[in-house]
């Protein structure tokens, strides 16, 4: 539960990001230039438009609370450990395809509050999808300017209708096939981005097991969106919720998203992590 976001706050930030959002499409939507950052993954105009506009607006609604970006540049755990509440946002998830231009990337803006994400706004501009979620209010989705209230869904008779997976489009690696292998029937579908946690707050995917590497930015945003939605996103070996900012490095555990814990994608999630 997080009293922070007010109702009125909330509708400024989803303009924001909706604004955000439009600058990102017109990049899009023109030649734009691709650079290498440090650690080889790639960098475009976009990413450095929507990280400006986004913490511009972060500090506009909210001076005093501090933001971290994937693009910010480092700030030292000894600053950021005694931070109770910030905003951490990834300004454009899924630069690959971005680049790529497959319409999967988003805005991601998260509140955490005590190394819980409590609030987060997902954006797909491309698909003209948001998804927000608020510890104590619900998760809801807007597509097309229409709302919906979202919720994940009860784990089926596997028999009668096959569980869904979601994974990376680029990400797959041989832990996450021997999971599948531990699984009863299901049908698997790749996509990229945060997006594929969102599948899950809404009941579109049953699990997304993300047996490979991720930063908190990457998820933050949409674990609240699960998570106020009725799931959780879960260490893979502890089954314990993913928290932020509780170490010197900003990466997560290898993680699992899941509507409903259930004990036979846990065996298969152990067995897969075994190997
Ligand atoms: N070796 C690595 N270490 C940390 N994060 C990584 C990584 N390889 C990929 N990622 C993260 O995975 C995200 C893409 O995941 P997916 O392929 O499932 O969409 C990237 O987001 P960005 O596009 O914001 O850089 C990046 O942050
Ligand atoms: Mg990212």
């Amino acid at each position: 539960m997080t009293d922070f976001v007010t109702d009125a706050l909330r509708e400024r930030l989803l303009e924001g990001v909706h604004a955000a959002g439009r600058e990102v499409l017109a990049i899009y939507a023109e030649d734009f230039s691709v650079e290498a950052k440090a650690d080889e993954s790639p960098l475009t105009e976009a990413d450095m438009a929507s990280h400006h506009a986004l913490v511009a607006l972060l500090k506009a609604l909210t001076p005093g609370v501090p933001v971290l970006s994937e693009e910010s540049g480092e700030i030292p755990f000894e600053t950021r450990r005694h931070w109770a509440r910030y905003w951490l946002v990834d300004p454009l998830d899924g630069t690959k395809e971005f680049i790529s231009r497959n319409g999967e990337f988003t805005l991601n803006v998260a509140l955490v509050e005590n190394g819980v994400p409590v609030f987060g706004i997902v954006h797909a501009p491309v698909l003209v999808t948001t998804w927000v979620g608020q510890a104590g209010q619900g998760a809801f989705k807007w597509k097309n300017e229409e709302r919906f209230a979202i919720h994940v869904r009860v784990l089926p008779n596997p028999d009668i209708e096959p569980w869904k997976v979601v994974g990376s489009r680029r990400h797959g690696t041989g832990a996450f096939e021997t999971f599948r292998e531990g699984l009863p029937a299901h049908v698997c579908v790749s996509m990229g981005s945060s997006i594929k946690l969102c599948l899950v707050a809404e009941g579109e995917a049953d699990l997304y097991p993300r047996l490979a590497p991720t930063c908190e930015w990457d998820t933050a945003a949409a674990q609240a969106v699960v998570t106020a939605a009725g799931g959780e996103v879960l260490d893979a070996r502890t089954l314990q919720p993913l928290r932020c900012n509780q170490q010197e490095d900003l990466l997560n555990p290898d993680f699992i998203v899941a509507g409903e814990r259930d004990a036979r994608w846990e065996r298969a999630l152990k067995e897969a992590l075994a190997e």
